[in-house]
């Protein structure tokens, strides 16, 4: 009877032990539909918008009487365009200034819409790609305006651009800096209270605002005396954390709005999701401000990504520059200043006039490279992301990644310096698996660092969906499959890309971890590939399944398993240096379930294409008479 009762338990036992493995398995399942049902609910929610907004679009053009407003941040598309008229009381001085000083012919699009709300008196935050004119959208007002603009700008180049700039065109601008002289500062301070302003435009760094009571006190003198016209905050963005390019001082520059409530603030940037201006909104006090979005499609851009391996890459590049685009202007940007270097010495061998980059040069020795590149002397500028701000070549053909950027805003900023001028040109960016861990020790500190990687990491692989779309719900837009007119890779090859099935090459993934664990041995991203292809030093030998797939696909099945959640990266820190492994991710339990498959999508025309049918067509063999190894020095 004992003997009896103790199978019993020990039944019982094993079955509880089933039951919860398989609960696990369902609560897994559950969430993952949860995830989609979240994602189809916003897909919906934004399609309804848009269907609204449509019919309020028929509606108001069916009737003749004018429909009464909503609120003003929440102007429908109908609504928005009555700015775009040109009866204001200001229009004629607007399109006379527009000619007769600035020298264009004629508006872009919403340049004119958020001219006319500024100087209707209303707070703006303007989102417009870079290289579209949105210095204009203050600049115009304020020299149609009596008083002087304050801009907020965060870099000492960026202002000395625009001041430049400005003085070329006889329009006068002044700017208070740490390298301003004593006696310049006493002037433009005093300027600031002359009723005849001396300039129409001043450009102080966030710093001034936030340090200098005395600059503070002027400011207000200046307000009283109604000469305080407008205030513009470049790079608005700068003021959140959630952004990608966060400014400690930006966060308070609220007190330009508590102080001074009448005056109208615009805000510009080239990236901001609606999240970070919902923050920026905050920081800067501003109640319920008009965004005005222009849309983030570069129609003259053509979008590629292409597959990194170190040499082949540069002499690729290389190639590209001396044939494609010989004789044309361009930036090649890299992850590092050592990359900087390198690569442009490399381009030098090649008979490639490249210069170096990056934020620990000599700012002589920066400004030259800048001019010489801005006036054509040297082709190639070979940067890290300090060449960024301020950059604004109108006939950039090429801008090349090197190495994947850390986010998709930064991505769309820097390969957004190509075609300025609206003629076409390429964004190529180059993606190598051991350059994602690379990035990723680096943003590991950042709050929202990694997702923001993976999201750039979703951008290369993912072949199939438009790069545009891609970038499209990254800025919160909604995506018209016409907007793209084959001017990406995934759209111009979309047939070269086939399904294959990789639930049995995620299963060896996961055995080899799940071994490596039971043996405490820790895997590098490395190691774990060498592993899965029978490489590397012996120390454990086990019998596991090797891959009959080539480095580059193993490679992006292993990064497929990581977007999709079945591995995850685990960082480990030293003094020296941060290492990272890679684990079992939350969805690693799925693949148990035979029910459970994963496909993804593969290029066929990159290297071996053979293989890759083959691979669709079988599944991976069962090879379990490999002996492989699983460790080695963990670092
Ligand atoms: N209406 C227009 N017609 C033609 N060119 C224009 C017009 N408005 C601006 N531009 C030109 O476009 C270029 C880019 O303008 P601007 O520097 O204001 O861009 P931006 O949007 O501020 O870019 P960034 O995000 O890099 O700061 C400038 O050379 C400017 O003269």
């Amino acid at each position: 009877i004992l003997w009896n009762r103790e199978k019993e338990t020990q039944n019982a036992q094993a079955e509880l032990d089933s039951v919860e493995a398989e609960l696990e398995l369902v609560e897994l399942q559950i969430t993952e539909l949860m995830d989609k049902q979240a994602e189809l609910t916003s897909r919906r929610n934004a399609l309804l918008q848009q269907l609204e907004e449509a019919c309020d679009a028929a509606q108001s053009s069916s009737s003749s009487s004018l429909k009464p407003s909503k609120a003003d941040h929440v102007m429908n598309k109908q609504e928005m365009q009555r700015y775009d008229r040109r009866d204001f009381p200001w229009s004629e001085k607007v399109e006379q200034q527009l000619k007769d000083s600035f020298n264009l012919s004629k508006f872009r699009p919403l340049q004119l819409r958020a001219i006319n709300l500024t100087l209707l008196g209303k707070d703006l935050f303007l989102v417009m790609p870079t290289g579209r004119g949105k210095s204009l959208c203050y600049q115009l007002p304020a020299v149609c305006s009596t008083g002087f603009t304050l801009v907020v700008t965060p870099l000492v180049s960026l202002m000395e651009d625009q001041i430049m700039y400005l003085k070329s065109i006889d329009v006068s601008a002044a700017m208070l800096n740490a390298s301003i002289n004593k006696e310049s500062v006493k002037t433009v301070m005093a300027g600031m209270t002359d009723v005849k302003s001396p300039f129409k435009l001043l450009y102080v760094t966030p710093e001034k605002i936030a340090k200098s009571k005395l600059f503070m006190s002027r400011l207000e003198k200046a307000y009283n005396a109604n000469l305080l016209s407008r205030i513009a905050v470049d790079e608005v963005h700068c003021c959140s954390q959630w952004g990608h390019d966060f400014r400690p001082d930006y966060k308070l520059l609220g007190i330009l709005k508590r102080q001074f409530p009448k005056v109208p603030l615009l805000g510009i940037t080239a990236t901001a999701t609606s999240s970070v201006l919902k923050d920026c909104e905050k920081i800067l006090c501003v109640s319920q401000p008009i965004t005005l979005t222009s849309s983030f499609n570069r129609t003259n851009l053509y979008y590629e990504v292409k597959n990194s391996d170190n040499e082949a890459s540069i002499s690729d590049i290389a190639s590209l520059i001396n044939s494609k685009y010989k004789d044309q202007s361009g930036i090649v940007y890299v992850f590092s200043q050592k990359d900087a270097e390198s690569v442009s010495t490399e381009l030098q061998k090649r008979d490639i006039l490249a210069y170096p980059y990056h934020a620990n040069m000599d700012p002589q020795d920066k400004s030259r490279v800048h001019h010489k590149w801005t006036s054509n002397k040297i082709r190639v500028v070979v940067a890290t992301v300090a060449f960024g701000m301020g950059i604004d070549k109108p006939d950039v053909r090429f801008v090349i990644h090197h190495t994947i950027s850390k986010s998709i805003e930064n991505y769309y900023q820097e390969s957004g310096r190509a075609g300025r001028d609206d003629h076409p040109a390429d964004c190529i960016v180059y993606f190598g698996f051991s350059d994602i861990f690379r990035i990723s020790t680096m943003v590991v500190m950042e709050n929202t660092g990694q997702q923001k990687l993976l999201q750039m990491v979703d951008y290369c692989q993912n072949f199939d969906r438009c790069r545009r779309s891609l970038m499209a719900v990254h800025f919160d837009e909604m995506w018209n499959e016409e907007g793209c007119n084959q001017m990406c890779d995934t759209c111009r090859h979309a047939q070269d890309c086939i399904t294959v099935d990789i639930t049995q090459h995620a299963r060896q993934v996961v055995q080899i971890l799940e071994l490596a664990a039971s043996n405490n041995e820790k895997m590098t991203p490395l190691k774990l590939t060498d592993a899965w292809m029978g490489k590397g030093p012996a120390k454990h030998r086990k019998m596991i399944q090797t891959t009959t797939l080539s480095r580059l696909k193993a490679e992006a099945v292993i990064v497929q398993l990581l977007l999709r959640g079945y591995l995850r990266e685990d960082f480990s820190f030293t003094p020296y240096t941060t290492y990272i492994y890679i684990k079992l991710g939350r969805k690693a339990p799925l693949l148990k379930s035979q029910a459970h498959s994963l496909t993804m999508k593969m290029r066929t025309t990159e290297s071996e294409p053979a293989e890759v049918s083959k691979v669709h067509i079988d599944a991976p063999q069962e090879s379990y008479n490999f002996i492989i190894v699983l460790s080695g020095p963990s670092r």
